[in-house]
């Protein structure tokens, strides 16, 4: 199943600091929550990542997990080339319950990253094979950013801030959910905001949004 996680607040531990770490600390880097580091050696990314304070770092190579009990994590991501070491932390994870995910055991891990098509961080396109093909993945992000890009324009980017304002107005001042799909639908469908947004008037179209939910009966 995919999933969005939440991991605003959150605790997290990586254990390595290679190309994987890099890879798994790049996709939650921006996401508001705590990273720390622990290996024994960092590639240049992570070392920038440590000098600029967006992560943390503690240089050791992890031989018992003593370490890893004091830090009280929410979440291990284990990415070693060690494999003994990532299953001791697969299985004293499970033990406390603890989320983890390990780069070389899908099997047991709690969850697995897909391949992202990105739009002005704005709207993603998550593809998966279920672990069968990681390269094909890849592969097909790539042939279908090309085609997505044709059919996700930067007026629906435009709709989408429109209407992330107008739902949060219309929880607040229109009384029952079908009534707030409706205005939404409506504010989605306007002729009249949708030239606004073509002509480049966003402020214009939000007000327009605006005054649509606060004439809604
Ligand atoms: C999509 C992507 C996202 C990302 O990593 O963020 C991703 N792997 C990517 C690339 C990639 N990974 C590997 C290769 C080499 C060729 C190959 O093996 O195919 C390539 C291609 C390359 O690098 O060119 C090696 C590999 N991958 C896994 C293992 C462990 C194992 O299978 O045991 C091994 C070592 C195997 C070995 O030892 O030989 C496992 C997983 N990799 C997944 C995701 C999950 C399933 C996704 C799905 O089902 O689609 C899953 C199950 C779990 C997970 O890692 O989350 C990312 C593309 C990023 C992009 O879009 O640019
Ligand atoms: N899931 C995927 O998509 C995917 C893709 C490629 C590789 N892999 C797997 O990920 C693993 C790591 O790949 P990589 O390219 O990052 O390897 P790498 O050799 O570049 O990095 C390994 C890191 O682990 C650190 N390390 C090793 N033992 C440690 C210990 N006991 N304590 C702390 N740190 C330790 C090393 O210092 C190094 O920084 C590979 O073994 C491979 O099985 C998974």
């Amino acid at each position: 199943m995919i999933i969005n996680l939440n991991l605003e607040g959150k605790k997290i531990i990586v254990v390595g600091g290679g190309n994987e770490a890099e890879k798994r600390i790049k996709s939650i880097l921006n996401e508001k929550c705590e990273i720390l580091v622990i290996s024994d050696s960092i590639n240049k990314q992570i070392k920038n990542w440590v000098k600029i304070k967006k992560i943390k770092l503690k240089k050791q190579k992890i031989e018992n997990l003593k370490c890893i009990t004091e830090l009280k994590p929410d979440l291990i991501i284990t990415t070693t080339n060690d494999r003994k070491i990532n299953q001791k932390i697969i299985t004293y994870a499970k033990k406390r319950k603890t989320i983890v995910y390990s780069s070389d055991n899908p099997d047991d891990s709690d969850f697995s990253n897909a391949s992202i098509i990105d739009f002005e961080k704005t709207i993603q396109i998550a593809i998966f094979t279920g672990g069968k093909s990681p390269a094909m993945s890849k592969k097909i992000k790539s042939k279908s950013e090309k085609a997505l890009k044709k059919v996700i324009l930067k007026e629906d980017i435009d709709q989408i801030k429109i209407q992330k304002i107008s739902r949060k107005l219309a929880k607040e001042i229109i009384p029952t959910q079908f009534e707030r799909k409706q205005c939404l639908n409506n504010i989605m469908n306007d002729k009249h905001i949708d030239q606004l947004i073509k002509d480049g008037q966003v402020k214009k179209a939000e007000k327009r949004a605006i005054e649509i939910i606060k004439k809604w009966k």
